[in-house]
């Protein structure tokens, strides 16, 4: 039995709400924690950039797919910590979650996820449309009920969890209609293979970091748990290669223009560099500067593409 399946030890979580005299604020603060809202903000950039990519052009509409998905997206990062508490509780970057750490109960974490999830599918399902509402429930799926249960025995839960991951642009792509589009179809599949590659070098780096916390808390995020020397460098590299023509992709679906296949080359070849240095030499700085290097490409390729769809053309 390895750690992750070893019984939760009683301290690590409480299962039912208690009075609790802290301030509204701090409350309303874990709750946000709940929901990861970087991940989630990050991930409302591509939605955006898949709906530009997709044609919309009417940002009410753009606003509602953006709030369901929030919704939902808040919904997989609650249901995902409910999941994780006790492997959260092992790791010191997730020790101090709302749940391993005890401010928030299991309860309150699971009917916060639950009422997220419900509110953001039936949001989007009356305010855009009920593929897109569909889809967003298939995505928090994914995520929850199959990548983060493979964490603990197998890591190709990465490759996994980077479907559910390269999603959100294909949510933008359906809030605009696109699936009424076949033409526009090389687009949500050139939007889906950006960020599924994207996600690699980006977690890769991260894994490394990390890589003595998921050990012990049993989780297996890289092939032999820790890589042989250069293992993460090299996928990193690879998958940041095999980024640069993928790229071009939403271009030649149509979807966006030059301007954005050169920005996502530029882009592309500046995530590329830092993957090889990674490769080339697996320390913390190598590491660190992948991870800044991707959390630079996604909003760039957003502008670029909203700058040529919104302002050139
Ligand atoms: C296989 C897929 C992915 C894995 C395993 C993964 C894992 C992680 C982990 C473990 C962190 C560090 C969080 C922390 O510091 O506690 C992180 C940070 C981050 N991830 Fe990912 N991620 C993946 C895909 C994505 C996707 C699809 C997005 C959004 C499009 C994303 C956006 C971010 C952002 C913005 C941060 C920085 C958050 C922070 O600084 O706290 N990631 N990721
Ligand atoms: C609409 C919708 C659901 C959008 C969300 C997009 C999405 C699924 C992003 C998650 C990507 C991912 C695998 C994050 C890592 O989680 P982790 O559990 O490995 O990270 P952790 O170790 O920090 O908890």
């Amino acid at each position: 039995m390895n750690a992750a399946s070893a019984p939760l030890s009683s301290a690590s979580t409480r299962s039912t709400p208690v009075a609790d005299s802290r301030p509204l604020t701090t409350r309303l603060a874990d709750y946000r924690t709940l929901a990861k809202p970087k991940i989630a903000a990050m991930a409302l950039v591509t939605v955006a950039l898949g709906y530009l990519a997709a044609g919309g052009s009417d940002p009410v509409t753009l606003l509602h797919a953006s709030i369901g998905i929030a919704l939902v997206a808040a919904a997989s990062g609650a249901l995902n910590q409910f999941a994780e508490r006790d492997t959260d509780a092992r790791m010191t970057r997730t020790a101090n979650r709302p749940l391993p750490a005890g401010r928030l109960s299991e309860t309150e974490a699971l009917v916060f996820g639950i009422v997220c999830g419900v509110a953001g599918a039936d949001y989007l399902a009356f305010t855009v449309n009920p593929f897109t509402a569909l889809l967003a429930l298939l995505t928090l799926a994914l995520y929850v009920g199959v990548y983060t249960p493979l964490k603990r025995s197998t890591a190709w839960s990465v490759v996994i969890g980077a479907v559910p991951g390269a999603l959100p642009p294909v949510l933008g792509w359906a809030a605009a209609g696109g699936g009424a589009e076949p033409g526009t179809w090389l687009t949500a599949a050139g939007l889906f293979g950006i960020l599924f590659l994207w996600q690699f070098p980006h977690f890769m780096a991260i894994a490394w970091l990390n890589r003595e916390q998921y050990k012990q808390a049993g989780l297996h995020m890289l092939p032999g748990q820790i890589p042989r020397v250069g293992w993460a460098g090299k996928a990193a590299a690879l998958t940041a290669l095999a980024l640069l023509p993928v790229g071009l992709l939403p271009t030649v679906g149509g979807g966006v223009g030059l301007w954005t296949a050169v920005t996502a080359t530029l882009a592309g070849a500046i995530y590329l560099y830092y993957s090889v240095r990674f490769a080339q030499q697996e320390t913390r700085p190598t590491a660190r500067a992948v991870l800044f290097a991707s959390l630079g490409y996604l909003p760039a390729l957003l502008l670029a593409a909203a700058i040529e769809l919104l302002v050139i053309r």
